[in-house]
């Protein structure tokens, strides 16, 4: 502020003008003269006038002598050796030899020593020439201040810009008659009563400067600057300048000092920047510090400030004063060091503790996020689940899509398998299926090429839980040949623990939880096993051909097929093994070891709770498809050809079944294969069905994988129904019981036989066996080789009545415990009949039209006699029209007998010379056929007799059984 008041003013007052000024030129030429003369003494000064000309003061300088004299007086021995002037009665050889070796040794140590000093400088031609005098003037002037300096004990920058080195102690350079505005003004400034500390000079100006704190302010300071100046001439305004700058460093140092020291001994506190407040001079400092600092604060350092100072001290005294004021300014630096590191070790402690809070924190949040994935998943796994059952309740069949790995020498083919989630596979498409490349297809699931069997198995125990439950169940592999469908179902061809397929895993499954159940529920359990092969039913654990052309189910039992019960899954095994054996496999171009027929092994399962008496009976197919082909492909010719045609026709009969059940078509076109016919009730029915559609990853195969994956789409859209399980209650069953009792009570009242009227409408067991057969048989059935005809049992009620009809070849077990088995054929509600193991439309139809042996005991069936019950019953052609009409959506391919079977399949197989066996035609039905069999059994079914408006002799169905005169033994039958 002070510096600006100065230079504010200065401004005011033109100084630059003394510069250029002649008037002030030979001042200062004569101020500089004077004080030369007065340095060096006239005697050495005789040639330099007091008040010189410039030729007078260039001349009277030139040989060095006065200036080197001059500087020796105020540097003392700066210049050791000054070559004097002959004495005037010694006149030189060659006095201008001499004059110039004077002048250059002389000047040259003069300047030489100036430069040394930090002072000004000439040059040797400024002494030579006229006009240049103005630099020697300057040099003389600032050698002049730089004596003054020296006296007053201080660093005195010069005006003329140099520094001059630290001098011996001395006055402040300064103006005299500044010296008392000075030191009023710097203690105005910094507002601190000096009592100490400055030359008896500035003591002196003490008195006068006894000022408030409001001069300190600018304008007032701007005014003492201005009033200082006003008199004063220009050419010493840089001299006051300069003093003053140096007053103003000066009384700086000296405050900041002074702060120091006043805040150490206590008279501030916790004001300046090194202030320390109470506490850290009590508690915090340590002990040792505040001894130090004893010897400093705050007595004795005032009293050595005094003695030093005002009391006039020695300079020891006052050196020593500067070193213990260094030394306690350094002691509060480490002092403050120290409370710096203690303020920032708490600082990091509470960050630490911060942080560890954090860390805890995140660890907390972290955990949660963790249970959040996982509870992500786990609520992805149950919208999984969840998203079955509701397809289970939408009934649809669910779809789980696997993509067969290269095969071995593959390695390196190409795949159409472009990307694969856990429900999306695409597929590279050729240019006609889609601009961008690739299709997505979405199913239930899809298995990667690294699935294993029991991945693939994993999600099939609540579908054997449901068998057990009793429900339907469907489970069939389908796709092209090669791709995997025997590899799923049953495995590779050497099993191991890990290969075994879905069919031994589902059995050992349904085994295992038998096993849990029991006690609870005993279940009994049996197997069938066939195959389609070229239209014909095969009895794989018989290796026999069945004579069967309807395989149209109600249920899901094989008519014609043994059905061997079963007690655990080696018993299965040894079974499935025999039944591979007896399997149409052969070698085709795409797979040596295709299978070239359909293969259903079915699981059939009748549980009765102990403590309700119910009856659950569930069913389950497990089909292995034989693979699509394109013959071409395949390059099969002979036998094979015949197969992949009747395959293909199969197959594709199938197609269309999905295609009007996916189209809610009131006609459904069963019957135009073995197939979709074994397939009816997995297809459309009540069953919960599961589709794996398999697809090979070559390149080479897209077309068919693509074909195979939309026929799978379709097959995911069709809607089943909600499955029903097949459970008779207890109590229905009581109540069935005593209306079957008072019936037969009636028809013995009557005179009815009475082993006939108990078989009407109490639960029955019919086993229909053929001789030949050698399953073992659970309790309280005879072993069908032992029997070798057609029980009718009575297992409940008290009047257990048998029929018996003599049958030739391999039994079959038909069993019923449902008074309405039959109703299937009536219309009514199919509560439980698809649980019966073969049910009326089984026996009605006209798969038993060549079964020609029936010997019935009593009553004799071959005489038409009607039973007295509705078990039986004997169908008219119009009647069955009239019960099918009633039932068009069941049965409707019934009723005109038009099946949508591929014409151009057909056309194919006649082209080739083949017939297809069993394939009805269009329009044509074999079952609207009037069975016209002398051996007739006719039943009729309690429910029918109760509820049918129908009168009794109008509802019989025609059951076609061979005579025993008529025996054929079944395998030769075709
Ligand atoms: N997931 C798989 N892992 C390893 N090998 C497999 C897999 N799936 C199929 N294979 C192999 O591929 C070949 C063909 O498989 P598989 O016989 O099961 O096909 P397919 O669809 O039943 O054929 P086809 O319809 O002609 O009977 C076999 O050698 C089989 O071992």
């Amino acid at each position: 502020m002070v510096l600006l008041c100065m230079i504010t003013t200065m401004q005011h007052h033109n100084v630059n003008l003394w510069f250029t000024s002649v008037d002030n030129a030979a001042n200062r030429r004569y101020d500089a003269a004077s004080w030369l003369r007065r340095t060096v003494g006239v005697l050495y000064a005789r040639g330099l006038p007091e008040e010189p000309s410039e030729e007078e003061f260039r001349l009277g300088l030139r040989n060095g002598i006065v200036l080197c004299n001059a500087l020796n007086k105020v540097q003392p021995g700066a210049i050791p050796k000054v070559v004097e002037a002959p004495s005037d009665t010694v006149v030189p050889a060659d006095g201008s030899a001499l004059c110039a070796y004077q002048y250059f040794e002389n000047l040259r140590n003069f300047l030489v020593t100036l430069q040394d000093l930090g002072l000004p400088t000439f040059e040797h031609s400024d002494l030579e020439k006229g006009g240049k005098g103005v630099r020697v003037v300057d040099c003389v002037l600032a050698l002049r201040s730089f004596s003054e300096s020296k006296t007053t004990r201080r660093q005195t920058p010069s005006k003329y810009g140099c520094i001059s080195k630290p001098l011996t102690p001395g006055k402040y350079f300064i103006l005299k008659n500044a010296d008392a505005f000075m030191n009023k003004l710097m203690r105005s400034y910094t507002a601190e009563p000096i009592q100490h500390g400055f030359s008896p000079e500035q003591n002196m100006t003490t008195d006068c400067c006894i000022e408030s704190n409001e001069m300190a302010t600018s304008e007032s300071l701007n005014m003492l600057v201005r009033t200082l100046l006003l008199d004063k001439k220009p050419e010493e305004v840089p001299l006051i300048v300069e003093s003053l700058l140096s007053k103003v460093i000066q009384e700086y140092e000296f405050w900041a000092a002074n702060q120091h020291l006043v805040k150490c001994t206590g008279v501030s506190k916790g004001t300046g920047p090194c202030s320390i407040s109470d506490t850290q001079l009590q508690g915090e400092v340590p002990t040792s510090n505040r001894v130090m600092m004893g010897e400093l604060c705050p007595l004795k350092l005032k009293e050595k400030v005094n003695s030093a100072f005002l009391n006039g001290g020695s300079a020891t005294q006052q050196f020593q004063l500067g070193v213990d004021i260094k030394f306690d300014v350094q002691q509060k630096h480490i002092h403050e060091l120290r409370n710096t590191l203690s303020s920032v070790k708490s600082g990091m402690d509470h960050l630490r503790l911060q942080y560890s809070e954090d860390f805890t924190k995140i660890g907390k949040h972290l955990h949660i996020l963790s249970n959040a994935a996982c509870g992500y998943h786990k609520v992805l796994e149950d919208n999984r689940k969840l998203y079955n059952e509701i397809q289970d309740l939408k009934g649809n069949i669910r779809v789980y899509c696997r993509v067969r790995p290269f095969l071995p020498g593959q390695a390196n083919s190409s795949t159409s398998v472009v990307g694969m989630e856990e429900r999306t596979i695409a597929i590279i498409t050729p240019t006609k299926y889609g601009k961008d490349g690739s299709k997505s297809f979405t199913f239930n699931k899809v298995f990667g090429p690294s699935a294993t069997q029991e991945e693939v198995s994993s999600d099939m125990k609540p579908l054997i839980r449901s068998v057990l439950d009793g429900f339907n169940v469907c489970i069939f592999a389908y796709g092209q040949t090669g791709s995997g469908k025997t590899y799923t179902m049953s495995g590779p061809k050497v099993l191991s623990e890990e290969s075994v397929g879905v069919n031994y895993r589902a059995l050992n499954d349904l085994f295992n939880l038998q096993a849990q159940r029991m006690g609870t529920i005993n279940y009994e359990i049996s197997v069938q096993m066939i195959e389609i092969y070229n239209e014909q039913v095969r009895d794989l654990l018989q290796d026999t051909t069945l004579e069967i052309r309807n395989t149209s189910q109600k249920g899901f039992a094989v008519p014609g097929a043994s059905i061997v019960p079963v007690t655990s899954t080696s018993d299965v095994v040894e079974l499935m093994n025999q039944g591979q054996k007896n399997r149409a496999v052969g070698s085709t171009a795409i797979n040596d070891r295709s299978s070239r027929s359909h293969s259903c092994l079915t699981v059939h399962v009748q549980g009765c709770d102990i403590t309700s008496g119910s009856i659950l009976k569930g069913c389950m197919h497990l089909v292995d498809l034989a693979g699509s082909e394109r013959v071409d492909k395949s390059e099969v010719i002979g036998d094979r050809l015949k197969e992949a045609l009747y395959i293909n026709k199969s197959l594709s009969a199938l197609g269309d079944v999905i295609a009007s059940l996916a189209q809610k078509n009131s006609h459904v076109p069963y019957r135009n294969s073995k197939l979709t016919q074994l397939l009816q009730d997995s297809l459309g029915g009540q069953a919960k069905t599961l589709m794996f559609v398999h697809i090979s990853p070559e390149s080479e195969s897209v077309n068919e994988t693509i074909s195979t994956l939309k026929f799978s789409e379709r097959v995911a859209s069709v809607e089943l129904g909600t499955a029903k399980a097949n459970k008779e209650g207890g109590e229905v069953r009581e109540l069935k019981e005593q209306i079957a009792c008072l019936k037969a009570a009636l028809a013995k009242k009557e005179g009815e036989p009475e082993n006939i009227r108990s078989t009407q409408s109490s639960p029955n067991i019919y086993k229909v066996s053929r001789g030949n057969a050698t399953p073992v048989f659970p309790r309280n059935r005879q072993p069908m080789e032992e029997v070798g005809n057609i029980e009718v049992l009575n297992s409940v009620t008290p009047i257990q009545k048998k029929l018996r009809f003599d049958l030739p070849g391999p039994g079959i077990l038909v069993e019923n415990n449902s008074p309405n088995w039959v109703d299937n054929c009536n219309g009514l509600p199919k509560e439980i009949g698809s649980g019966g193991w073969v049910d009326n439309e089984a026996v009605g139809g006209n798969q038993f039209k060549n079964i020609n042996s029936v010997q019935v005991l009593e009553p004799d069936l071959t005489t038409h006699t009607p039973l007295p019950s509705s078990l039986y019953q004997r169908r008219t052609p119009g009647q069955q029209r009239c019960r099918v009409e009633s039932v068009p959506s069941q049965d409707s391919d019934e009723i005109d007998g038009v099946t949508s079977g591929s014409p151009d399949q057909e056309t194919v197989l006649s082209a080739s010379g083949l017939k297809p066996v069993g394939v009805t035609n269009r329009g044509i039905s074999n079952k609207k056929k009037p069975q016209k069999t002398a051996n007739n059994m006719t039943m009729r079914s309690t429910s029918q007799a109760c509820k049918s408006p129908v009168p009794q002799s109008q509802k019989r169905l025609q059951i076609p059984i061979r005579h025993s005169a008529q025996k054929t033994p079944i395998r030769n039958a075709s």
